[in-house]
């Protein structure tokens, strides 16, 4: 897992920070040493002495503290990065159709799992320290009772077994809890997207507030309160079984074995000093359960923190793998978006082939299944049933190849500022601006080392920009999910009637789903959908055309 990786790769520090903390614990049980000699035996080695061993002390236990804090505040911040570059990554590296529906869950992990994940590593050096720090209280304790420091030990471990027990129980509320953040974050995004709707709407901001964000913020707080509750009582407990049990050694110790005050004075400092490492361990404790419970969110969201990332660059280029391509085919195609529970698919059995070159329109009622089936011919969704081929090969033997045909608008776009082309290059400025003008954007939008001066355009400039990316990118496959439906009237026409064809004549595949009737003559072949499955595919009588733009 990505803990493991990053102890294994800054093994280094790691150890140093432990090697410098065990030094820290070394320093202090010195001066502990030190400073019940001083109480029990007075100033018998002289003023200046006692004084300049004591002042020795400190310091050598504040450098090795303070260097070993920098080191370790150093490896948090790398520890934060490489999380957030990974899961990142990972994120981007997911199938679409893994996060379609959640995707919320990026911005809670970034935020909340990383959080609770870093500290996992850092305490890692700390628990060495306050582990060995236990460990040589502890044998200074036996050098001062043993008897005592076993019925010290023995309280130690009942409350250690009940903690253990309590852990187990806080796992499942710890991880009930992190469920409910996520579902505050997903309410956080209806804020950001929905900010339109309810700052006109105050009844949907009201019912938004009362019916669904504070429900699921109160139910997060209850779980966390239950959880943190647990794990806090668990602290208190531990510690008050310390100093109960400190306080009865010293109550037997006087009442029922007989020791010497000497001897209790000095276990009892020993003791006290011993509850700092005791205390650390305990309150670790809810830092791993809590980062435990993010580790766990993240294998069950698919993100499993488990093995590398590739950090191999993409290559610079689109894959040529398949430049000479002639037909794709869906064959017995049938796909169910999860969580429906009706009893046929969403789409299919659909069986279709697309020619290289065709301009192909896609038309049917509102949810007829025409977006689906674009995301399963552009593979973003994966058949449940039936297979997508290339010449004859299944397109999962090689998704990057197939993907790299595609180029297209999707009915929910979103642009990016960076023009870029197949090999992931900034296209020129002239070729740019040269695009913005024949889109009819020249005046709106500039461009500068391949990025856009602004995208806070009108909807129809902001498709007409995601068009733009599509001819830059120039692939064998142009799609456009109902491209024109916000375009005024002018470049309705133009679009249909001389971008499409000049497209065509370019060798382009073009693949449009459309609801503009009056175009549809203008298409090689028009495939009708209906309840997710294809009822007719014809091939119109070919028109004249009156104009073509290549651009
Ligand atoms: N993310 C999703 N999760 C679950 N069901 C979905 C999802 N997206 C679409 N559907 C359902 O799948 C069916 C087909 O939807 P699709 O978006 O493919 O239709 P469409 O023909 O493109 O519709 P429209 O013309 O309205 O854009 C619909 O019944 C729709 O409710």
């Amino acid at each position: 897992m990505i803990l493991q990786r990053f102890l294994r790769q800054h093994y280094r520090p790691l150890a140093g920070a432990a090697l410098l903390s065990c030094a820290s614990a070394g320093c202090t049980v010195a001066l502990l040493s030190h400073i019940n000699r001083l109480a029990s035996q007075g100033l018998h080695g002289g003023i200046a002495h006692p004084l300049l061993a004591g002042i020795g002390w400190l310091l050598a236990l504040l450098m090795t503290n303070a260097l070993s804090q920098v080191l370790l505040a150093q490896l948090g911040g790398g520890l934060v990065a490489q999380l957030r570059t990974e899961l990142s990554r990972r994120f981007i590296d997911l199938e679409y159709e893994k996060l379609a529906d959640q995707k919320h869950t990026v911005f809670g992990s970034l935020i909340d799992d990383v959080a609770n994940i870093a500290p996992l590593a850092l305490v890692a050096p700390l628990l060495a320290y306050n582990l060995l720090l236990a460990v040589l209280y502890a044998g200074y304790l036996a050098t001062v009772s043993p008897m005592l420091l076993g019925m010290l030990g023995g309280f130690l471990a009942a409350s250690l077994a009940a903690s253990l027990l309590l852990a187990r129980v806080m796992r499942g509320k710890l991880d009930e809890l992190r469920r409910a953040n996520e579902k505050v974050f997903e309410y956080f995004r209806f804020i950001s997207d929905g900010k339109k709707e309810m700052t006109l709407n105050e009844a949907r901001a009201t019912h938004f507030t009362h019916a669904l964000m504070n429900p699921a913020i109160q139910r997060a707080r209850s779980l966390m309160v239950r959880a943190h509750a647990g794990l806090g009582l668990n602290e208190a407990w531990s510690m008050t079984v310390l100093y109960g049990s400190i306080f009865l050694i010293v109550y037997l110790g006087y009442a029922a074995l007989g020791l010497t005050q000497d001897t209790i004075i000095r276990f009892v400092i020993g003791a006290v000093f011993l509850g700092g490492p005791v205390g650390f361990l305990v309150s670790a404790g809810r830092q791993v359960a809590v980062g435990a419970a993010s580790l766990r969110h993240l294998e069950r969201v698919g993100l499993d923190p488990g093995g590398a990332v590739d950090d191999a660059p993409s290559p610079a280029h689109g894959s040529r793998a398949l430049d000479d391509w002639r037909e794709i085919r869906l064959e017995g195609v049938c796909y169910r978006y999860p969580g429906s529970t009706a009893a046929r698919p969403t789409v299919g059995p659909i069986d279709l082939a697309f020619e290289r070159g065709e301009m192909v329109f896609i038309v049917g009622g509102n949810g007829s299944g025409k977006s689906t089936l674009l995301l399963l011919l552009s593979s973003l969704l994966t058949p449940e049933q039936g297979c997508v081929s290339i010449d004859g090969m299944a397109v999962n033997s090689d998704l990057r190849a197939y993907r790299d045909r595609f180029t297209g608008v999707f009915g929910d776009f979103f642009l990016f500022p960076h023009v870029l082309d197949a090999a992931g290059r900034p296209l020129s400025d002239a070729r740019i601006e040269q695009l913005l003008d024949v889109l009819d954007l020249g005046e709106q939008v500039q461009t500068h080392d391949g990025e856009l001066s602004r995208l806070a355009l009108s909807t129809g400039q902001r498709k007409r920009v995601a068009l733009l990316q599509c001819y830059a990118e120039d692939r064998d496959i142009f799609f456009f999910d109902e491209w024109a439906a916000d375009q005024d009237v002018h470049f309705r026409d133009y679009f249909y009637r001389s971008l499409l064809p000049a497209l065509k004549a370019a060798g382009k595949t073009v693949i449009a789903i459309s609801h503009d009737d009056r175009y549809f003559h203008l298409a090689d072949r028009v495939i009708a959908l209906d309840l997710g499955q294809v009822v007719s595919d014809t091939r119109p009588a070919p028109v004249p055309l009156r104009s073509r733009t290549a651009i």
